[in-house]
C-alpha cells in the first residue's frame, strides 16, 4: 500500500482519490478551502420568499458514461448518488435579427442527430442541414479517434502525440494545423451555424480563430451523448464524489493549504502544509491544483512554465433571484452580431499593446434549471455567464478589483440581455456578482482562468517532472470540463496502479 497525498478536492482530486482508494492505497486529500468541489462551487441565498440555490461554475454535464464508469470502478452505482435528467433542448441558441426590425433567430440543439438536422433545415434550409450532416460525420471520426487514442491515454510529449495509432482517415478528419474557425468556414455556409460551432472553442477556454479543428469532437460529444442535469444542481456531483471517497476510507482535510512538494533527491517524499512544521510523508503525490501553481509555486520548476502561458479565458458570472416564469430553456445562449469582437476584447493583443477588456456586447449564457429544489415557488434561480478576460494587472487581463467595475459591468450585461429581448431588471429579488478575481480566490485558479491553459492538443502531462508526482484536473491532459477532468483522474490512477 502506498501513502498518497492529493492536493486539492476539485472534481479531479476527488475522482483520483476515490479511484486510488479503491485500488488499495491509503489516501489523504488536503483542500485549502473549507468546502470541496473547487470550481464546481455552490451559493445559497436565503430571502423572504425562500432559499435560492446556485451552481457558481458548471451548468452542463456531458458524457455521463465517464462518471458511470468512475463510480463502477470504485464499486458503486452512479444512480445511487445522482439523479440525472436528460435535457432537450441541450442549448437554445438565440441569434440576433439580420435586419434592424427583424426578429431573433432561434435554434434548439438536441441529442438526436436526425432531429437536430431537421431543426436546422426548418430554420436555415436544406443546404444548411446537409452541411451540418457532413460536418457531423467528420466530427464523429474525430471523436472516435480522440476517444480511442487521446482522452483515456497518457499523452506526455509531442513524440507521444506523434506516435498515436492514428490512421490516415483519422488524420484527414483531425486536420492538424487547421483551426476550428477554418473548419467551420470550409464546411458550413450558414453564418449562424459557423457561430454556433465557433462557440465550442470556449469550452476549452480558447479563441476559435486559434483553437485546433479537432475540437469539433466537443459538439459531437455533447450532441451524441446528450447534456444532463443532476436534480438539485451540478454541485450534487461534488457531494457524490465526497461520499464515495469517505466510504472508501479517504481522509479529506479541508481548510488546509499545501505550501510545497518535497522532491529532494529527485523523487517525491511528501508535502508541506501551511502552519505545520513537520512535513507530511507520502510515496505518491497527486496535484489537483492548477499546473501553473504546481510548477511555479509548489515545486518550483521555472523552466517548465513557458508551456503554461497560453491561458484559458475567464468568466464573469451573475447569480440572479428572479420573480416569475421567464419561459427560457434550461440553457440559453444569446449571441451578439459581432462574435469576433468578443475574442478581440477577451484576449486583447498584448504583443501590439492592445489590452484585454470586458466585452462591450458579449455573448450571454443563461442557465435556468426547471427544478423546484433550487428555487422558491414562483421564482427562478438564474446563472448568467459571459466570457471575460482573466484577472491580471498586465495587458493580457483586467483588474476586476477596480472599484465599481464589477457592478458597472453587471449593469451592462443586464442591459445587453434586455436589448436582446430578455429584460429581467424589474423582476430581480437580488443579484450576486462573481468576477474572475473571485474565482481566483475561491478555487485558487490563477487569473480566474476557467480551464488553466487554453485548449491545444498537447496539454500539461499527467506525469509530473519528478517520479512519484502526478497532475490531475482541467489544466492537465486531456483538458477542462467535468468529464475530461474525471478522465485525467482515470489516467493518473492507471499510471499509479494497484497498491
Ligand atoms: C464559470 C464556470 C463555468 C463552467 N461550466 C462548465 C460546464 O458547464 N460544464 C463542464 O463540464 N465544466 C464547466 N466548467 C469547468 C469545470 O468546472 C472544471 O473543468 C472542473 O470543475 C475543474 O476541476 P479540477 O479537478 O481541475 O479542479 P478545480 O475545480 O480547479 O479545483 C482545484 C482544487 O484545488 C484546491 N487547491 C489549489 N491549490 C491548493 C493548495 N496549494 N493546497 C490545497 N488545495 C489547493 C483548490 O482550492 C480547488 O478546490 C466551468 C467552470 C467555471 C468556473
Amino acid at each position: 500500500m502506498s501513502r498518497v497525498v492529493v492536493i486539492g478536492a476539485g472534481v479531479g482530486g476527488l475522482a483520483a482519490a476515490a479511484r486510488l482508494a479503491a485500488l488499495g492505497h491509503e489516501v489523504t486529500v488536503y483542500e485549502r478551502s473549507d468546502v470541496v468541489g473547487g470550481k464546481l462551487g455552490r451559493y445559497l441565498r436565503d430571502t423572504p420568499v425562500g432559499t435560492f440555490h446556485f451552481d457558481t461554475g458548471p451548468s452542463l454535464l456531458t458524457l455521463p458514461q465517464v462518471f458511470t464508469e468512475l463510480f463502477e470502478a470504485t464499486g458503486a452505482k452512479l444512480d445511487e448518488y445522482l439523479d440525472l435528467v436528460p435535457l432537450d433542448p441541450v442549448v437554445r441558441h438565440v441569434f440576433p435579427p439580420t435586419e434592424p426590425a427583424g426578429t431573433a433567430v432561434v435554434l434548439d440543439s438536441c441529442a438526436e442527430p436526425a432531429a437536430f438536422a431537421t431543426r436546422i433545415a426548418d430554420r436555415f434550409g436544406g443546404e444548411a442541414a446537409a452541411d451540418w450532416r457532413r460536418l457531423w460525420h467528420r466530427a464523429e471520426r474525430v471523436w472516435n479517434a480522440s476517444w480511442r487514442d487521446i482522452l483515456r491515454s497518457p499523452v506526455d510529449s509531442p513524440l507521444a502525440l506523434a506516435k498515436l495509432s492514428w490512421r490516415l482517415p483519422d488524420l484527414t478528419a483531425i486536420a492538424p494545423g487547421r483551426t476550428l474557425r477554418g473548419l467551420g468556414r470550409r464546411h458550413l455556409r450558414e453564418p449562424w451555424l459557423r457561430t454556433m460551432l465557433d462557440r465550442y472553442a470556449t469550452y476549452t477556454g480558447a479563441d476559435p480563430r486559434r483553437a485546433p479543428a479537432a475540437l469539433v469532437a466537443i459538439p459531437y460529444a455533447e450532441l451524441a451523448f446528450g447534456a444532463w442535469y443532476p436534480r438539485g444542481g451540478l454541485g450534487t456531483l461534488a457531494d457524490a464524489l465526497l461520499s464515495r471517497c469517505l466510504d472508501l476510507g479517504v481522509v479529506v482535510v479541508t481548510g488546509t493549504t499545501v505550501t510545497g512538494i518535497d522532491a529532494a533527491g529527485g523523487r517525491v517524499h511528501g508535502v508541506r502544509l501551511a502552519g505545520v512544521t513537520a512535513p507530511v510523508p507520502a510515496d505518491v503525490v497527486v496535484a489537483n491544483a492548477d499546473a501553473l501553481t504546481v510548477y511555479r509555486d509548489l515545486l518550483p520548476t521555472p523552466g517548465r512554465l513557458t508551456r503554461l502561458t497560453d491561458r484559458s479565458l475567464a468568466g464573469f458570472v451573475l447569480l440572479l433571484g428572479v420573480r416569475g416564469d421567464s419561459g427560457l430553456a434550461h440553457h440559453n445562449v444569446f449571441f451578439p452580431a459581432d462574435y469576433d469582437a468578443e475574442f478581440d476584447a477577451v484576449f486583447g493583443d498584448p504583443g501590439r499593446g492592445v489590452p484585454a477588456r470586458p466585452v462591450p456586447d458579449p455573448t450571454v449564457f443563461v442557465s435556468v434549471p426547471d427544478d423546484p429544489l433550487v428555487r422558491p415557488a414562483g421564482h427562478e434561480a438564474w446563472f448568467v455567464l459571459v466570457n471575460a478576460p482573466r484577472q491580471a494587472r498586465a495587458l493580457d487581463g483586467v483588474d476586476w478589483r477596480r472599484p465599481g467595475l464589477a457592478d458597472a459591468y453587471a449593469d451592462r450585461v443586464l442591459d445587453v440581455l434586455a436589448a436582446r429581448g430578455v429584460d429581467v431588471r424589474d423582476r430581480l429579488v437580488f443579484r450576486e456578482v462573481r468576477t474572475p478575481a473571485d474565482l481566483a480566490g475561491s478555487a485558487a485558479a490563477p487569473g480566474g482562468a476557467i480551464h488553466g491553459t487554453a485548449g491545444g492538443l498537447l496539454r500539461t502531462p499527467n506525469r509530473g517532472p519528478v517520479p512519484g508526482l502526478f497532475l490531475v484536473g482541467g489544466s492537465t491532459h486531456p483538458g477542462g470540463g467535468l468529464p475530461m477532468v474525471a478522465l485525467s483522474a482515470q489516467i493518473v490512477a492507471g499510471r499509479i496502479g494497484p497498491a
